[in-house]
């Protein structure tokens, strides 16, 4: 199957305004720019498009992009996350469920993109049976006995190439959902577009929050940009949002920010492992978090027990389903319901 390749960022760029960013898309380090570009120029072709780059790069975010930017943005942008709940869960959810008249089912997902965009996140853990299923779709356009016209997006944070050799996910079905193949590159290839993300996650969350913080000064941004982000945007975001929850403005203390630990001789501090916690120190004691807390509603407080889970388990909503103890369709919902809130504020 012939795969599309997008221009490259030679084109005019002239209408897309990188300090508001594109569709909401923040940064305009070249790596990004190449992506706007391959972005105007996918929102245009109908052809199905496939997104790789590591957990937290901003897949979803980009998908979105594509949709609103195109013909289709009138229509629908509906997610699933492939990787969120268990297979016979996710096959209803989008193809829909056999008995759809019963008031708690599911609504199926390829009717509910119909016209739009359905955007399938982490589709490489579909199971072999469920992707026998989407190829037909794909070639068949029917969702139960409804044709429909839908666009799909998909993404995945694994290799596909290794997941091809190892007859994990089929390659006939791969070429056809991968007509164009779109990179995501992680935040440390982004240059100084980790200030531009910062100072904004920074205005965003303080004003949720009612709090008043100054910018991030430089001190802030050698430590930002010191650190390796191995969860991308996603934890860059979180590690934000703690600070301004558990910090009161104008000034963010330095020690809000994850720290680097020396670099071995030989090696710089960008090459170095993120650790997965900060040691305590006495300000994280008990009664320091306590404290901290204090102000929180039990939402929030939970918002950061899980988040903080995700983050710990690099992006993977079963892992931190297994670290919290609850089910993943139970962090699945919670998640659900966030970026729907976000969504209507
Ligand atoms: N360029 C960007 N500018 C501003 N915010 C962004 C950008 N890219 C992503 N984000 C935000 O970062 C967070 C993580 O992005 P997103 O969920 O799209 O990543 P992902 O790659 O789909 O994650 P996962 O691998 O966990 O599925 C989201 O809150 C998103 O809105």
């Amino acid at each position: 199957m012939a795969v599309e390749t997008p221009p490259s960022h030679g084109e005019n760029l002239s209408d897309v305004s990188f300090t508001s960013g594109l569709h909401g898309l923040i940064g305009a380090s070249p790596a990004m720019r190449e992506v706007y570009s391959q972005i105007k120029y996918l929102a245009a072709s109908r052809a199905n498009i496939f997104i790789s780059g590591e957990t937290g790069t901003g897949k979803e975010a980009c998908a979105e992009a594509i949709h609103r930017a195109s013909p289709r943005s009138a229509a629908p942008f509906v997610t699933v996350s492939c990787n969120a709940m268990p297979p016979e869960l996710i096959e209803r959810r989008i193809f829909g469920d056999p008995s759809e008249s019963a008031p708690t089912a599911p609504p199926c997902a390829l009717r509910a993109a119909d016209r739009g965009t359905l955007f399938l996140d982490e589709v490489s853990v579909l199971p072999l049976p469920l992707q026998g299923r989407l190829l037909r779709f794909l070639q068949s356009g029917m969702a139960g006995r409804t044709l429909v016209d839908v666009r799909l997006i998909c993404s995945s944070s694994r290799p596909m190439l290794s997941e091809l050799a190892s007859g994990k996910f089929r390659e006939d079905l791969y070429y056809r959902l991968a007509v164009v193949p779109l990179e995501l590159p992680p935040l440390r290839e982004r240059g100084g577009d980790i200030e531009a993300l910062a100072q904004s996650f920074l205005r965003r969350f303080a004003r949720e929050q009612g709090k008043k913080f100054d910018p991030l000064g430089p001190d802030h941004i050698a430590a930002l940009e010191a650190y390796a982000w191995p969860g991308n945007l996603q934890e860059l975001q979180n590690v934000i949002r703690r600070a301004v929850l558990l910090f009161d403005g104008p000034d963010l203390p330095l020690r809000a920010l994850p720290a680097v630990p020396p670099a071995p001789l030989g090696q710089t501090p960008q090459t170095v492992e993120a650790p997965a916690q900060r040691p305590a120190s006495t300000e994280t004691s008990h009664e320091a978090l306590f404290e901290a807390l204090a102000g929180l509603t039990l939402d929030q407080i939970e918002r950061l027990a899980i988040e903080g889970a995700i983050q710990a388990a690099h992006g993977s909503l079963p892992g931190a389903a297994r670290i919290l103890g609850v089910s993943p369709s139970t962090l699945y919902r919670k998640r659900e319901r966030w970026n729907d809130a976000q969504r209507s504020a």
